[in-house]
């Protein structure tokens, strides 16, 4: 295997020979030298071993290997936490153990689940040492694999004793680790970043495949080494000053800067154990907000103590025939804002499409009256500076150095930041002593500490409405070009289309994250929720032919056509449901590829990549390290039956099951669609559908017409499958699995193939490494073949464990 990490192949060890050996050390360099090694030290990129890993187990992912992936994740929670961090509190060096944590969580949520317990006694493979500890340590512990979940591991984070049942609950654990990183650890950006995108992947494919026991993508990539990560002095003890400014208060609900405010939501939705119930639905409060407000607002017009300020999306939802706004320069550095319906209709302006077309620029900051001395507008805006009512403020972006300075000092006003929106709370009247402290915390910036309470929260997020005076402006993310985008089909896509998932919409092949441009937008906000999850087919109708070359940093993927397997070209190869087109791979670098693979051409290489031969290391590397050639996904087949039994238990979006519908005897998974609905669709999909017909015409229509990516399956009569119990899963394929790994383990172990050594029909092992029958000594309780148990014929990543009767394939 190529080594991934580079001190894997020596420059780390001549690194550290010219750092023992002092003769040798040149004594100008060195103070130079021991504070960058120092400053490496505490970063997670000295774990050499960990990252090393981390490479081996993307490969091994990459071919399926279930043994070799499960090892891998028992080493970085096992061997990382325990035997460097021994006191996880360590201020600097425990947030590392947290974050490997984190990776081994994303792991196992991207292979199948699995159940059950293997141990093998032995010498532990020999791992690569941290250089504080000695290289030639021997590790004799006995070593418990606990395939999938490491029970002790999910049982002392407090998540779900037991084995996992979904892969979602390794996202559960994830996320239940990650959050509290940003505000409580100081971890490099990099790193954070990389575990929030394969989060992301993870969550979109668990969406799509929504089967238990398939393989999910793993695209976790060590980041480059950033020396600027920390700032390091060492005095009276260690004082570390980090640079992880993006990732404040994750837990407390707040889309960090640059980062989607999918994170609006603390945990992952439709998880077992997660409260999604009581997840701010923060589309649907700023809605009802702004209706109360703009309403007391008409009652109380000249009265209001403090402006209302709404945001440009806001403005933009107002372009119509009833109402229509405008922004007018305040004179100041500010905006007001008008309605100019009534005025132009008196002027002969009956209609929005007339008042936009004559009267009308729009500008990125909102719909102005034009300047170029159309006598129309010119009096128009005469009346508005004379006698109109202004409706509010416009909300202006400002960056993190603008709102530093309101942080109440030298009489200043108090400003806070909290997602996106800035608050201003000079006058605000705090319910309590500690929500006051809370707020005020930070002023200038981000509250540090925010109610955990989602009802708590929402409350208080409703009585600062009022207080909106600006929008943060985070920093603009790295624009990537189209080769360093991921791939996503449109059927991942298509679960992107609510602030839970996240806010997609892909506009001539790009997938643009528009989570936090709703509120800048200036053809409203509404019209994006609209596009969420799909691509803008009419997006040009509305748009200059360069618009999105200004929001290339919104950019998070590409999207690629889903086809048929017979539609593969000559020089295409498909893997794991992926279409990699071999000309677009580098020629001089991947030049040993092309030969190799010529034989699969045309064809779905998925089984010849499990085998250890050079076909596979070839399709691995392409696998693992060419994703920029990936040019199509291969389509799902025809959609399954469901039993009309398994859609009744699938009646409420907030659990684990979610919630289907059936129309015209299909079956459409609605869950997100009933939890976001009324905020980003404008239609309200009554929770007292799930798990049944949906008898309204109007709604029926709906979603045939905006959602058949959302069907999953034909309605056929028949009762629901019993849930699997952990024990079923032992007996059927998951056993099949876990065979797998005993024979390989025995095989790689002591030698034995599979059917040799049997004694009356139970397989007995010697401890060592010698042939015998091992009667007694040294035996290995529990793996004797399964007693009367059925294994089942699935391979490796086939069958669904949870909807049996659903076939995705064909
Ligand atoms: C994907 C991100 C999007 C961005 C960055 C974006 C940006 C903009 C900008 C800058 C404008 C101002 C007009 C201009 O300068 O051309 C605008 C207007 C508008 N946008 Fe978008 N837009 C996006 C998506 C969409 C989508 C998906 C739709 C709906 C299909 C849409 C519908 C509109 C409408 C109706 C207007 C007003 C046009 C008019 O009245 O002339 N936008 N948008």
């Amino acid at each position: 295997m190529e080594n991934a990490v580079p001190e894997m192949a020596g420059h780390y060890f001549s690194f550290r020979r010219r750092w023992q050996s002092l003769t040798t050390w040149n004594k100008t360099a060195r103070p130079w030298w021991e504070e960058q090694y120092r400053k490496w030290s505490l970063s997670p990129w000295s774990e050499v071993c960990a990252r090393e890993w981390i490479a081996q187990f993307r490969e091994a992912h990459a071919r399926r290997d279930l043994l070799e992936c499960t090892k891998l994740i028992w080493k970085m929670i096992n061997d990382i936490g325990e035997s460097r961090y021994p006191n996880g509190f360590d201020p600097v060096l425990g947030p590392t153990m947290h974050l490997w944590g984190c990776i081994a969580s994303l792991m196992m949520a991207s292979i199948p689940v699995m159940a059950g317990e293997v141990s093998w006694k032995g010498p532990r493979p020999n791992i690569w040492m941290h250089p504080s500890m000695s290289a030639a340590v021997q590790w004799t512990k006995p070593l418990t694999l606990h395939p999938m979940v490491l029970d002790s591991y999910v049982k002392s984070n407090d998540t779900k004793p037991g084995p996992w049942t979904h892969p979602s609950e390794g996202l559960s654990a994830f996320w239940t680790r990650f959050c509290p990183m940003g505000t409580a650890y100081a971890i490099p950006h990099g790193w954070l970043l990389a575990c929030y995108n394969t989060f992301q992947t993870l969550w979109a494919n668990h969406h799509t495949a929504k089967v238990q026991g398939q393989w999910a993508d793993f695209n976790f990539q060590i980041p480059e080494y950033d020396d600027q990560w920390g700032k390091l002095t060492v005095g009276t003890g260690v004082n570390v000053q980090y640079y992880n400014l993006p990732v404040c208060n994750w837990m407390s609900c707040h889309a960090p800067t640059g980062v989607e405010a999918a994170f609006y939501i603390p945990s992952p939705p439709s998880s077992p154990g997660s409260n999604n119930a009581a997840a701010p639905n923060w589309q649907t409060q700023a809605r009802s907000s702004t209706r109360q407000f703009r309403k007391s607002a008409s009652q109380s017009r000249g009265k209001l103590l403090y402006p209302l300020h709404f945001s440009t999306g806001e403005v933009g939802n107002n372009m119509n025939d009833e109402d229509f706004w405008v922004i007018e320069s305040d004179g100041d550095s500010g905006y007001d804002i008008f309605s100019i319906s009534e005025l132009c209709l008196q002027m002969g302006f009956p209609t929005a499409e007339m008042i936009r077309r004559e009267l009308i620029t729009l500008s990125p900051l909102g719909p102005k009256l034009r300047e170029d001395g159309h006598p129309a507008a010119d009096q128009i805006r005469g009346e508005l500076n004379q006698s109109g009512q202004k409706i509010g403020k416009l909300l202006l972006p400002r960056t993190v150095e603008y709102i530093s300075e309101y942080d109440g000092r030298g009489g200043m006003p108090m400003w806070i930041i909290i997602s996106t929106t800035v608050y201003d709370i000079t006058r605000f009247t705090f319910g309590t002593q500690k929500e006051k402290a809370q707020l005020t915390e930070n002023l200038g910036g981000r509250p540090n500490s925010l109610p955990d309470d989602p009802d708590v929260y929402d409350d208080l997020l409703q009585r600062l409405f009022l207080f909106r005076c600006a929008l943060f402006e985070g920093r603009k993310a790295p624009k990537k070009t189209m080769a360093e985008l991921p791939p996503f089909s449109p059927a991942m896509l298509s679960w992107h289309d609510n602030p839970t998932s996240g806010m997609y919409i892909a506009v001539d092949g790009i997938i643009y994250n528009v989570a936090n441009y709703v509120d800048r937008h200036p053809g409203g906000r509404d019209i994006l929720g609209q596009a969420l999850g799909r691509a803008a087919s009419n997006f040009h109708d509305f748009h200059a032919p360069d618009t999105m070359a200004d929001y290339a940093e919104l950019a998070v993927g590409r999207l690629v056509p889903d086809i048929a397997l017979a539609q593969l070209r000559d020089h295409q190869v498909a893997i794991h449901d992926w279409v990699f087109d071999l000309e677009r791979l580098d020629t001089e670098d991947d030049a040993w590829v092309l030969p190799v693979l010529a034989h699969l051409c045309g064809k779905d290489a998925s089984e010849a990549i499990r085998n250890r031969d050079a076909t596979a290391d070839a399709l691995v590397h392409v696998y693992d390290r060419r994703k920029e050639a990936i040019v199509a996904h291969i389509a799902p087949g025809e959609v399954g039956e469901i039993p009309v039994g398994e859609v009744a238990r699938h009646n409420d979006p907030h659990s684990f099951h979610g919630a289907w519908v059936m129309v015209d005897g299909y079956v459409f998974d609605v869950t997100t669609l009933m939890l976001h609905g009324s905020s980003i669709h404008g239609v309200e999909l009554p929770h007292m559908w799930a798990g049944r017909e949906l008898r309204d015409d109007r709604l029926r229509k709906w979603l045939q017409e905006h959602f058949p990516h959302r069907v999953i399956g034909r309605v056929v009569a028949g009762e629901a499958r019993p849930e699997p119990t952990v024990e079923e899963l032992l007996t059927s394929r998951i056993e099949t699995e876990q065979d797998k790994i005993r024979d390989e383990l025995r095989r790689r172990i002591w030698g034995i193939e599979k059917d040799d050594e049997t004694c009356g029909g139970r397989i007995k092992f010697c401890g060592g490494r010698k042939r015998g029958c091992g009667r007694g000594r040294g035996a290995a309780p529990g793996w004797g073949p399964s007693k009367g148990r059925k294994r089942a014929a699935t391979d490796a990543d086939g069958g669904d464990v949870t909807r049996p009767a659903v076939k995705r394939r064909g």
